[in-house]
């Protein structure tokens, strides 16, 4: 059966590059098996969710070239929440609970003041009808917690190996706060099983609500999925990245002219066993994929190392991935051009410099007149092609006795005005005859 993922940001903030690389792991995987991957916005927190965030992890995530066969929200989705709380409260598993805060504080230190672990002691399953009608009757609002099984849940996850998690040692989760809002257990695993989830692939954070989510998965009549937990990314000072602090997001990776590829090539390798390098397709990442070459430790992001990523990713870019990025006068000048520049730019948009070097208006730069007198003498008729610029720098060095830097330093300072820059060989023939010609005689052209 073709696997069936999901990322599930929450529209709290813009994506950060932690985030981006369990999104992009998750979208190899669901390729290379032939799988489908549902984009799901966790906004069931409306005091912190916007709309605004919404449409930007999805603006962020088609920057990237990434696509989504499926896009849910939890905000529509009460109504499956609340039939599955309701069957887990006919089924027992989900139980009132009035303690406050207060109260639970007080056993939790007096249970380590006994040397016992703090584990809730199910109070709540003890009070009588009679007792909860006077809770309320006080004014008190029940939170509601999941029963757990005791013993221990195993999963394999495919990131960390055989897991288990001894739950007799957890407290009975909350599922429901007092004020009736969801925390992020139920509405998650509930639409895992609507939406026929297969793989769980996520960040480690989430590890220790695994034991939990398999217990309810499996109280709601669910088989669980497959998990794996991949090693959260850290900044490159070590510290934890988070949404809401607007640490390095991917909108400012894009605002600094970014390659997307680079951000795939190297948040898909970076902490693996395969070396980073440039890719011109996500299809050596798609064929690539796999958990188990993951390393363990949490990988460090350094916006340099994308930097120069970037840079290389671009000076191997085909026309046809740079094209719709090309403005237009760059993209009408066609696959030859973007393949004559792409080796001296930083980013795809630095290919508009070069636009009036091939097309002018540019005003040369020139030595003194004779050297160039005689470069015009000797330049070849038309038509020209790849081999012109060395037939004619040949016969410019036997006529002027010139080689070298001194031969070919006032050639490109006269047709591109620049100390440096692409191949003057490929250059040639865009530039044309008839303005390699004004150039020469120092006119802008
Ligand atoms: N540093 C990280 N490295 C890898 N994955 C991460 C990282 N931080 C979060 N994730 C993953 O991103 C997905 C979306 O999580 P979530 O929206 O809670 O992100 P967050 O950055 O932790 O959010 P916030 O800062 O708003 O709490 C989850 O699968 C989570 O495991």
């Amino acid at each position: 059966m073709p696997p069936i993922v999901r990322f599930a940001p929450s529209p709290t903030g813009r994506l950060h590059v932690g985030n981006v690389r369990t999104a992009l792991f998750n979208w190899l995987f669901a390729r290379r098996h032939g799988g489908s991957f549902v984009l799901r916005l966790d906004d069931t927190d409306r005091e912190r969710s916007t709309e605004t965030f919404a449409q930007a992890i999805q603006d962020d995530l088609r920057w990237l070239g990434m696509d989504w066969d499926r896009l849910e929200r939890q905000s529509l989705r009460f109504a499956a929440y609340d039939g599955a709380r309701d069957r887990l409260i006919a089924g027992r598993r989900l139980y009132p609970c009035y303690e406050t805060p207060e109260e639970l504080e007080f056993r939790r230190k007096r249970l380590l003041a006994q040397g016992r672990p703090p584990v809730y002691d199910r109070a709540a399953l003890r009070l009588s009808d009679a007792d909860r009608a006077r809770l309320e009757a006080e004014g008190r609002k029940p939170h509601w917690r999941f029963m757990l099984e005791p013993g221990d849940v195993r999963w394999d996850d495919l990131a960390r190996g055989a897991q288990h998690i001894d739950e007799s040692s957890q407290s009975d989760p909350v599922l429901i706060r007092a004020d009736g809002t969801y925390l992020y257990t139920l509405p998650s695993v509930v639409d895992d099983i609507d939406f026929n989830i297969t793989h769980v692939i996520r960040g480690e954070d989430h590890v220790t609500n695994t034991g939990t989510q398999i217990q309810l998965f499996r109280a709601l009549g669910a088989e669980p999925p497959v998990f794996a937990h991949l090693p959260l990314l850290l900044g490159a000072d070590g510290r934890s990245l988070s949404k809401r602090l607007g640490s390095l997001s991917l909108a400012d990776l894009r605002a600094q002219g970014i390659e997307p590829l680079a951000v795939w090539a190297l948040l898909a390798r970076l902490g693996t066993a395969d070396p980073v390098e440039p890719v011109d397709s996500l299809q050596p990442l798609v064929d690539g994929v796999d958990f188990a070459r993951v390393g363990r430790a949490p990988a460090r992001f350094a916006e340099d190392e994308l930097r120069t990523l970037s840079q290389r990713t671009v000076h191997g870019l085909p026309f046809a991935v740079a094209r719709p990025r090309l403005d237009d006068a760059a993209a009408s000048l066609g696959e030859a051009f973007w393949m004559a520049v792409r080796g001296n730019l930083a980013q795809v948009a630095d290919a508009a410099g070069w636009v009036p070097v091939v097309q002018g208006p540019l005003q040369p730069m020139v030595e003194g007149p004779g050297f160039l007198a005689q470069a015009a003498e000797v330049l070849p008729p038309d038509p020209w092609g790849d081999a012109t610029w060395k037939a004619w720098t040949a016969a410019l060095a036997a006529r002027s006795g010139r080689k070298g830097r001194a031969l070919f330093h006032p050639l490109r300072l006269a047709l591109t005005a620049r100390e440096q820059g692409p191949e003057m060989a490929r250059l040639l023939p865009l530039i044309g005859r008839d303005r390699v010609l004004a150039r020469l005689r120092g006119e802008t052209a």
